[in-house]
Order: structure tokens, then C-alpha cells, then sequence
């Protein structure tokens, strides 16, 4: 089932997942749940605490050229470390725990990642491209870190501005 987004500035953001310790049927829904979640949302990533569940699980679906996302493109990631990472990239990051808020961040731009399946499965994945960013912008999840945290002083005072004026429009859109 679809379940509710955390966003910022929700405090559970901020929370330090555990490790994954059971590969069960509770699991398995989770990972369920955040996919079709996920896909509502038009996400290409979503860590489990993005869902309010403070567990080291993560997944990623990237778009094709045409930008159509396919259930076999999904990575379901549990308890992931990063063993290598090389070079420096920046992306245009954005965020479903931060709505229609973008902006430039540098991140490695190759990593190997050492990680498990639902299954409990030892997997390993050497990548570039938007797949390290989306591994790494979705593992700072699982440490309770943001993108918006990377950007420099003057981009997050901008931010800042910008979100109170945001919530501000989305209580008057309520009232
Ligand atoms: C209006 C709004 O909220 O815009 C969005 C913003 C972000 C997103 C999704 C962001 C996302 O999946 N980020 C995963 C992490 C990531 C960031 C950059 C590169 C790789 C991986 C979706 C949005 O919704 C729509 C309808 O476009
Ligand atoms: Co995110």
C-alpha cells in the first residue's frame, strides 16, 4: 500500500537507520510498499525512512531515455556500504522528502557497493553515472543526512527562505 512521505523539516528525517537483521515477510511488504510509493510519486529513489521506517533499506528505479521506469529496472538495497568510490561528479538532486526543491551537488562519481537483496543475498554493484549519485543521495538517507545539507551557505539561506514561504502557501491552501 502507498504510504505517507516524510518531509522536511520532519525531525524522523534526521534519525540513523538500524541494519536490516530479519529478511522476512514484514520485509518484503516494506519493500513493497515503498515501491508502489515510490512510483505514485514518480520517485527514481526512496530510502525506508522516507516512509517513517528507520531500517537500512533502500530502492532505486532509474528511468530509460523516454523516461518510463520497468519493474525489472528495480534495485531493492538493504544495509548497502559503499567499499570504493573514485572521481567527483555534480547532479541536479532532488528529493521526495523535499518537494520541488532542485539543486547542483557533488557527490563520487564511481562506487562499488557491497549490499544485500530481500532475500538476504550477498550482491555487489561498480557503477557511475546517475546510478552512484541515486546509491549515494539515497544512503545519506540512512545516515539521516539531506542533499539540501551539501549546499553551500548562500544556497541553503536561499532555500531556507524559499521553504518557509512554501509552507506558508500550502497552510493557506488548507485553510
Ligand atoms: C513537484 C515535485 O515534488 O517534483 C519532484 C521532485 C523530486 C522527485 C523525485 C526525486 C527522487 O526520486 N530523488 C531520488 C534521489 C536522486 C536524486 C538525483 C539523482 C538520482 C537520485 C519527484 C518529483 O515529483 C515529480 C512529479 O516530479
Ligand atoms: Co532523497
Amino acid at each position: 500500500m502507498i504510504r505517507p512521505i516524510v518531509v522536511y523539516p520532519d525531525k524522523r528525517l534526521k534519525q540513523q537507520s538500524k541494519p536490516v537483521m530479519a529478511f522476512d515477510e514484514t520485509l518484503h511488504t516494506l519493500l513493497d510498499d515503498m515501491n508502489e510509493t515510490m512510483m505514485a510519486s514518480n520517485g527514481i529513489g526512496l530510502a525506508a525512512i522516507q516512509v517513517g521506517v528507520p531500517l537500512r533499506a533502500l530502492l532505486i528505479n532509474l528511468p530509460d531515455e523516454e523516461g518510463n521506469q520497468y519493474p525489472e529496472n528495480l534495485i531493492e538495497v538493504i544495509n548497502p556500504v559503499i567499499l570504493e568510490k573514485k572521481g567527483f561528479t555534480t547532479y541536479t538532486e532532488g528529493c521526495l522528502s523535499v518537494p520541488e526543491y532542485y539543486d547542483d551537488v557533488e557527490r563520487a562519481e564511481w562506487v562499488k557497493v557491497e549490499f544485500y537483496d530481500r532475500h538476504g543475498e550477498r550482491r555487489e554493484i561498480e557503477t557511475d553515472g546517475l546510478l552512484a549519485i541515486a546509491f549515494q543521495h539515497e544512503m545519506d538517507h540512512l545516515d539521516g543526512h539531506l542533499f539540501i545539507e551539501k549546499l553551500s551557505f548562500l544556497k541553503r539561506k536561499k532555500f531556507e527562505k524559499e521553504w518557509k514561504k512554501k509552507l506558508k502557501e500550502l497552510k493557506e491552501k488548507k485553510k
